[in-house]
């Protein structure tokens, strides 16, 4: 009889390592810039934390924080002056694999259609073109885009763009979603129906999110933890775990919930010296 052969490409230990690979540990962060002037300028001072696999992370602080610089050096745009960045557990030197990103601007190219927008992840990773050209179109539907596949960018509205953005993103299964203050520049309305159309989509796929926010309300409705920082330099304040169940459902809903009013005070209460002290400096005043 043939011994039994345990394969380790698949089955529950493939599936603990293809997790494990989207934990991400950011660990005792320094970023230090040269300004035009010659002088060393601080952003980021000894930042830790960690966005567990699957985790949907917010990070929230004052306008100059380092947020932004944060995420760069999780995407491995740029390198840390201390410190270090691990994505399953491996040093982040180099373009981090199976990132996705998405940002406030659009980062559609306009000379192509929604479908090839959204088509240029798959074709760029070598997957045939039928069968890139079919989960394009599963995608286009996801997002409700089903009908738009031959329109241009400058066709369609601010919300519609956004679509073609997160079906670009998440055609590509990420293991990690780096989001930029994605939604900042719609209207309110768009804004919440977007973020509850992102949390739906979050779920089937549930990629390690880090998402960067100005929106108390935002990160409260649909992150798992919220990290807020200090004004700059930007350091660790608090993190606070959102204990709010799941599925969410609607996060224009969510919000009048008296658990969700009691969290977003809370991680206010932290934010405002922040956000106060940021708003002395460049208003001129005492920081
Ligand atoms: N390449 C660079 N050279 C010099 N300084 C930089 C560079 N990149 C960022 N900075 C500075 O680092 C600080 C943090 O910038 P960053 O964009 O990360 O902040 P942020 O928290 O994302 O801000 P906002 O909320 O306004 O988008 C800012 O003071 C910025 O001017």
């Amino acid at each position: 009889m043939m011994a039994a052969v345990s394969d380790h490409t698949v089955g529950p230990t493939a599936d603990r390592s293809a997790r494990e690979s989207a934990r991400v540990e950011i660990s005792g962060l320094t970023k230090r810039f040269l300004t035009p002037g010659g002088e060393v300028f601080t952003a980021l001072q000894d930042v830790s934390f960690t966005v567990e696999p699957g985790q949907f992370c917010a990070v929230v602080g004052p306008t100059g924080c380092g947020k932004s610089t944060t995420l760069s050096m999780v995407s491995g745009l740029d390198r840390p002056s201390e410190g270090s960045v691990t994505v399953g557990g491996r040093e982040v030197d180099g373009i981090t694999d199976g990132v996705s990103f998405m940002f406030q601007a659009d980062a559609l190219l306009p000379w192509k259609t929604v479908l090839g927008n959204v088509l240029m992840g798959p074709i760029f990773r070598g997957v045939p073109k039928q069968e890139a050209h079919a989960s394009a179109r599963d995608w286009l539907r996801r997002v409700g885009l089903t009908g738009f596949e031959d329109r241009y960018p400058h066709q369609l509205s601010g919300g519609m763009r956004k679509r073609v953005a997160m079906a670009a993103a998440l055609i590509n299964e990420p293991k990690i979603l780096m989001m930029d203050e994605p939604f900042g520049a719609l209207d309110v309305q768009t804004k919440a129906i977007m973020s509850t159309e992102l949390l739906g989509l979050w779920e089937q796929i549930r990629p390690s999110v880090i998402f960067i926010t100005h929106d108390l309300d935002e990160a409260v409705a649909l992150a798992d933890r919220v990290v807020v920082m200090t004004s700059s330099p930007g350091s660790v304040k608090a993190v606070f775990d959102i204990d709010l169940p799941r599925p969410r459902g609607s996060v224009q809903e969510i919000r009048y919930e008296s658990h969700f009013v009691e969290l977003q005070h809370q991680i206010w209460e932290t934010l405002r010296e922040e956000v106060e002290r940021a708003y002395a400096r460049t208003a001129g005043g005492k920081a």
